[in-house]
């Protein structure tokens, strides 16, 4: 039955709570109603494109419109559409997915457990981490690290683990035994040190809450090679060689969320690799699948892996759909895609390069905006009230949401996070695509100048 934007708006103002909204306010302003998707456009209800620069929410890694994982769903549900992986079962597609994210990981990676989300794979971390201490004999070692301003889902352990305290506030988080360090953001907190020298000192911070808490108490540093949904933080390049020092040197396993930047979102297969480290646990979902199916996996390095085999026993953890056959065949297409087509590869070497140096010579000249910076396809800036002071906006977060609301009404998603824009386009993005979304953003920009920074005329 074909409906209009209103009757659809009127049916979601009455059924629907939306997250992370005031349903509120949405219901008084009506929700966009998003119809249709193919590579880099999505169209609304009322016929307009609109040029997608999240990919979703930095999960459709592969573009939209693939006709071709919609065949690999139809037909696993044809043949079985679902079976659980408890009770000494397994089936085909989780199998062979298995095997090709073990061949996509970097060596060292056999193992994955699957999960339904990011937070559930956060989650499944959180659990999986004490239980491995546990069998190994020092069940003391519980106390999990992570950083302000670090964003790792929104279950009571994801949001517990991230940073933000606007979360924390709502249900009375975080959970005993998650504690946090400030974030790598050099803009900010680098003073007069060289970004080498603030990688270092950051890196340091968790030295510093290692031993407050003792080592002996700590089970794991956790965060995200790159911190996405905290604005693209992008700590400089001594800081994870050093953060891998300092828990190798206090026996600390070394957790990466990739969930943003894994699946090739920043020119590497996963961001960890950009920094040359290895951690003893990585959590992924968004662009395990593009975001076609909910699925997450947690893949699990060879110590606490043959760890949890040799001494865990039963691992009294895991959902429903861990291992759901249709969500294991897609992701199997995605991921064989985003390989065999050379998607991640030209990321790296062509769009990826491309999109950077345009990112930079597009939003370099702007009076208020400075930081501009990113890798691959996943870049921002800060919107600032003074560039030669490094000063930001008073009230952070308003400028962002406003500028945000400019790119909104212009047909151009991009995220604000406070006073940064983000943006993380699918990895699928050609370059005249590229050139299309920032010339569009950079006229967004300069109206937000004109009218919202100087008060002059729309
Ligand atoms: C690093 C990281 N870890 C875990 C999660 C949780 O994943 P799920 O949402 O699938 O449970 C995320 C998710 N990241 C995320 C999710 C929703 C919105 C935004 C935003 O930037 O507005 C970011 C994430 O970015």
């Amino acid at each position: 039955m074909k409906q209009n934007t209103e009757a659809w708006r009127a049916l979601d103002a009455a059924h629907h709570l939306h997250p992370f909204s005031d349903t509120k306010g949405l219901n008084a302003q009506g929700a966009r109603v998003i119809t249709r998707a193919e590579g880099i456009y999505l169209w609304d209800s009322e016929g307009n494109q609109i040029i997608d620069g999240m990919a979703g929410l930095w999960c459709v890694n592969i573009g939209y419109g693939r006709k071709d994982l919609a065949e690999v769903a139809k037909r696993q549900m044809e043949e079985l559409a679902y079976y659980n992986t408890f009770f000494k079962t397994t089936n085909p597609q989780v199998a062979e997915l298995s095997k090709l994210l073990a061949e996509v990981a970097p060596d060292g990676f056999e193992h994955v457990f699957y999960t339904n989300s990011g937070s559930e794979s956060v989650d499944t971390m959180i659990r999986m981490v004490r239980h491995y201490w546990s069998s190994v004999g020092k069940p003391e070692k519980k106390v999990l690290i992570g950083r302000w301003n670090g964003y790792h889902g929104s279950t009571i352990g994801g949001a517990s683990m991230g940073g933000m305290t606007y979360m924390h506030e709502q249900g009375d988080l975080p959970i005993p035994g998650i504690v946090h360090v400030e974030q790598p953001w050099y803009y900010k907190h680098g003073k007069d040190m060289t970004p080498e020298e603030f990688g270092l000192a950051a890196a340091r911070w968790i030295e510093d809450k290692i031993l407050e808490v003792g080592a002996d108490k700590v089970a794991a540093f956790v965060g995200e090679p790159i911190q996405g949904a905290g604005g693209v933080i992008i700590p400089p390049a001594t800081y994870w060689p050093e953060v891998e020092r300092i828990c190798r040197k206090h026996d600390i396993l070394m957790v990466c969320d990739e969930v943003i930047c894994g699946f090739g979102r920043t020119g590497q297969w996963f961001g960890h690799e950009l920094y040359g480290v290895k951690p003893d646990l990585f959590t992924t979902a968004k662009g395990l699948s593009s975001g076609y199916l909910p699925i997450g996996a947690v893949f699990v390095g060879e110590r606490v892996a043959q760890g949890l085999i040799e001494h865990g026993g039963d691992f009294n953890h895991g959902f429903t759909y861990s291992g759901h056959p249709v969500c294991c065949a897609v992701a199997r297409a995605n991921v064989t895609a985003l390989r065999d087509e050379g998607i991640v590869a030209r990321v790296r070497e062509e769009t990826g390069p491309y999109m950077q140096a345009k990112w930079r010579e597009t939003f370099g000249q702007f009076e208020h905006i400075d930081d501009v910076r990113g890798v691959g396809l996943i870049q921002a800036f800060t919107l600032v009230k003074d560039k030669q002071k490094r000063a930001l906006f008073d009230n952070w977060g308003t400028m962002g949401l406003a500028c945000r609301d400019i790119f909104f009404r212009e047909n151009l998603i991009m995220r604000a996070c406070g006073d940064h824009i983000v943006a993380a386009p699918p990895l699928v993005i050609s370059k005249p695509e590229i050139d299309e979304m920032l010339g569009r953003a950079a006229r967004c920009v300069e109206e937000f100048e004109r009218v919202v920074v100087r008060g002059q005329p729309g």
